[in-house]
């Protein structure tokens, strides 16, 4: 079981390492799993859509785009069982004032578990509410360790052009 994690893990790091660095963000990678069918729906990485857009926010808004939707109806069109894979905890607040991916996720219905390789560090947000809020709507949450070297490694690479003069 957690081997099988980590190998979605590594895929959801090489997806964070195509993320480009940005000092108000973290670079994450994620992905969609039908656990039906141990299949990969579909993957995505911090920025990789136009706008501020968060990894775990880009695969349930190009799920729900494949099929004409906003990404608020990908509950829709979505697998039953659905498990979300991402390199950091979905994060519960964003200085943004964007709407928060564990509320998205939440929101999608389907998505049953959420298996992430670290919690969300204190860079921006305080205390990370992400894990709470799905915990609190009966989605089970999954830290796997083993990855938390390069996941914040690969996070943080935009922060390090900040020279601290
Ligand atoms: N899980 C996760 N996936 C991401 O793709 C990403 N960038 C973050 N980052 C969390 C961090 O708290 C927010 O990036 C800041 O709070 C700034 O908010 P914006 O990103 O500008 O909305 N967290
Ligand atoms: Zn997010």
């Amino acid at each position: 079981e957690k081997s099988q994690h980590l190998v979605y893990l590594r895929q959801c790091l090489s997806l964070a390492c195509r993320s480009p660095p940005k000092p108000t963000n973290f670079r994450v990678g994620a992905l969609l799993v039908d656990q039906r069918t141990n299949s990969i729906i579909t993957t995505g990485y911090t920025l990789e859509l136009p706008g501020n857009v968060h990894a775990e926010q880009c695969c349930l808004s190009k799920v729900a785009a494949a099929h004409d939707l906003p990404e608020e109806r990908v509950g829709e069109v979505l697998p039953d069982n659905t498990v979300m894979y991402s390199t950091m905890e979905p994060c519960g607040e964003r200085l943004s004032g964007n709407l928060p991916c564990a509320e998205r996720i939440v929101r999608a219905k389907k998505v049953r578990k959420v298996v992430y390789g670290v919690r969300e560090p204190s860079t921006f947000i305080k205390e990370s509410k992400g894990k709470r809020m799905m915990d609190q709507a009966g989605i089970q949450c999954v830290f796997v360790s083993g990855l938390e070297g390069e996941i914040l490694a690969t996070a943080i690479e935009g922060h390090k052009n900040i020279l601290y003069t």
